[in-house]
């Protein structure tokens, strides 16, 4: 147990939490379930209140009731028939108020004093902000203006993604709300870095000796990221036309996961530390110099309709609230490259994608591949070594290495030690909103993105977008259900790689440990 859970100095004297958009979403599907299931595990304590916020009408014991729904249909906690759920939902009320309304912060700052009076909190209230992005810079401002910033304990503001359009709108955006949150106070979330396997990774990487030595250009071939999808845009068509899978998934949890894998060891395993070194990363990409680069290097791609496990889907441009002549991309592949000593020529395929034919989230670090004629004298094709990590929904790490095929005297089979994580911990391990809403809580910003990483995947990401805005049609169609563009093979079969299999698939060859 390390000194911030050993000491929980931010909640030992309790905190009102604020969910502004406490009627949708991601309010219903993520953040209630998430506080329910900490409130279980008895890290929320008593001296805690939860305060919804959203325009439309709501008693408290409506709300209550949305609450309830909530946590039955999402928490990976189900509720006992013993508990008295009146001692948890006592906790919670809900304030109609509509953003623009100063007022309405001043009755609310009003509300939160005799919830803080009841709960014996003192004075500490963290923001989370569920709502779309136009809405921070206004919601910062008038918690200021409505009094809610001058209650004597901390004030933290926890925003969603998209931080921003590009560079330049999110500059604008963290000007406004750096006017009344310092960058200490503001918890950009990601929720990719609150995964169980996405923090395993640096323990993976460095409290293994026999990996940390081997991590750079001498001995790794190459990385691959993939994160693809089967679900199409579902009822997030109209935000997802205007941002596309670049900024949806590229900008922050593709380059917060390559920033993970190709970080340098930190000083310390704090907080600054850690985002220091990520940041370097970033700072370490390649910029695509032009669009031609950019046409070489990148691949967009749009689903049309097509079939997944036996059935019909429609197209991307058929997508509830899509344009029908849009040319969002749905899929992007990319080689990146980081300039730095480390990682110098080794390529970095990252691809993302909807509508794809598995639900996985996955890291491939594939390693040199050994000599072919060295093994007693013979030659041998010899596949290379790759650690995989299982990020989603499988959790877990499997190495691929060479062994003596059992029996043989001297041929040589590829085998598979596999740890799956998730087979053993099952629904235990907490959910990803769990960890960032305590971590938050308790003031502890390790997995959450600094201005600067935010800015600096900008920049990078900026160069692609602006390439491609000028040649829209330029964009490759695949149908749902299959994995996306050929093209993107060809990215990797230029330098004579391919993608590897996700979740093991369709490795006859492999000896499966474990299974
Ligand atoms: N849903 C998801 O899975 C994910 C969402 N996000 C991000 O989270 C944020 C919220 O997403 P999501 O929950 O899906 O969005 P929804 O559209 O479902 O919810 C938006 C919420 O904002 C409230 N709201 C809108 N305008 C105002 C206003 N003027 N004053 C007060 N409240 C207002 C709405 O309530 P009312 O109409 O009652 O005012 C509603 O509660 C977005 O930034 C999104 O990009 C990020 C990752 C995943
Ligand atoms: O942020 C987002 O992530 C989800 C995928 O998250 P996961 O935890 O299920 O892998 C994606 O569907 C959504 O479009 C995007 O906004």
């Amino acid at each position: 147990m390390n000194e911030i859970e050993n000491n929980l100095p931010n909640l030992a004297s309790g905190a009102v939490f604020f969910i502004f958009g406490a009627t949708g979403d991601l309010a219903r599907r993520k953040l209630f379930p998430a506080i329910y299931s900490l409130y279980r595990e008895g890290k929320l304590g008593e001296r805690f209140a939860v305060v919804g916020v959203a325009r439309r009408p709501r008693t408290n014991d409506q709300f209550r009731e949305d609450v309830t729904n909530s946590i039955g249909e999402f928490c990976r906690y189900k509720v006992e028939a013993d508990t008295d759920w009146n001692d948890f939902v006592r906790h919670f009320e809900y304030k109609s108020l509509d953003i623009n309304n100063v007022d309405g912060f001043r009755e609310l700052d009003e509300q939160t004093k005799v919830l803080e009076h009841e709960f014996n909190i003192e004075g500490n209230r963290l923001f989370f902000l569920a709502l779309a992005p136009e809405l921070f810079g206004s919601v910062s401002q008038n918690l200021s203006k409505g009094g809610m910033l001058d209650s004597k304990g901390w004030h933290r503001l926890v925003i969603e993604k998209p931080f921003g359009y590009d560079l330049e709108s999110a500059k604008k955006l963290n000007e406004q709300i750096n006017e009344v949150f310092r960058e200490e106070e503001i918890y950009r979330i990601d929720h990719y870095l609150g995964k169980e396997m996405v923090q395993n990774i640096e323990v993976i990487r460095f409290a293994n000796a026999f990996f940390e030595p081997l991590w750079n250009k001498n001995h790794i071939a190459n990385v691959q990221i993939t994160l693809s999808e089967t679900v199409g845009v579902e009822e997030r068509g109209g935000y997802y036309d205007h941002a596309g899978a670049l900024r949806d998934m590229g900008q922050n949890h593709i380059l917060q996961l390559l920033t993970m894998i190709a970080m340098e060891p930190p000083s310390r395993m704090v907080a600054e530390d850690i985002r220091d070194e990520k940041v370097k990363v970033l700072r370490s990409l390649r910029a695509y110099a032009t669009p031609e680069e950019v046409e070489a290097n990148v691949v967009r791609g749009q689903y049309t309709t097509g079939a997944l496990k036996g059935k019909d889907l429609p197209g991307y441009r058929e997508e509830q609230s899509v344009n029908p002549e849009s040319n969002t991309e749905t899929y992007f592949a990319a080689k990146v490259s980081v300039d730095n000593f480390r990682w110098a020529g080794v390529p970095f395929y990252i691809r993302t994608g909807k509508r794809l034919p598995v639900k996985t989230t996955e890291v491939v670090v594939e390693f040199k591949r050994m000599p072919t004629n060295v093994y007693l004298g013979q030659k041998h094709n010899l596949e290379p070594n790759l650690l995989v990590i299982r990020v989603n929904p499988m959790e877990g790490i499997y190495v691929k290495i060479n062994a003596k095929r059992p029996g043989s005297e001297s041929e040589i089979q590829p085998l598979a030690m596999d740890f799956c994580q998730s087979c053993m911990v099952g629904i235990n391990s907490p959910e990803a909103y769990e960890r960032l809403i305590f971590d938050a809580a308790r003031g502890d910003s390790t997995y959450f993105t600094r201005w600067d990483e935010v800015s600096s995947a900008w920049s990078f990401v900026d160069k692609i977008a602006e390439a491609w805005a000028a040649n829209p049609t330029n964009i490759e169609h695949y149908p749902a259900g299959s994995w996306g563009p050929e093209k993107a093979s060809e990215l990797l079969a230029n330098d004579g790689f391919h993608w590897w299999p996700v979740n093991g698939q369709d490795e006859d060859e492999v000896i499966w440990a474990n299974k």
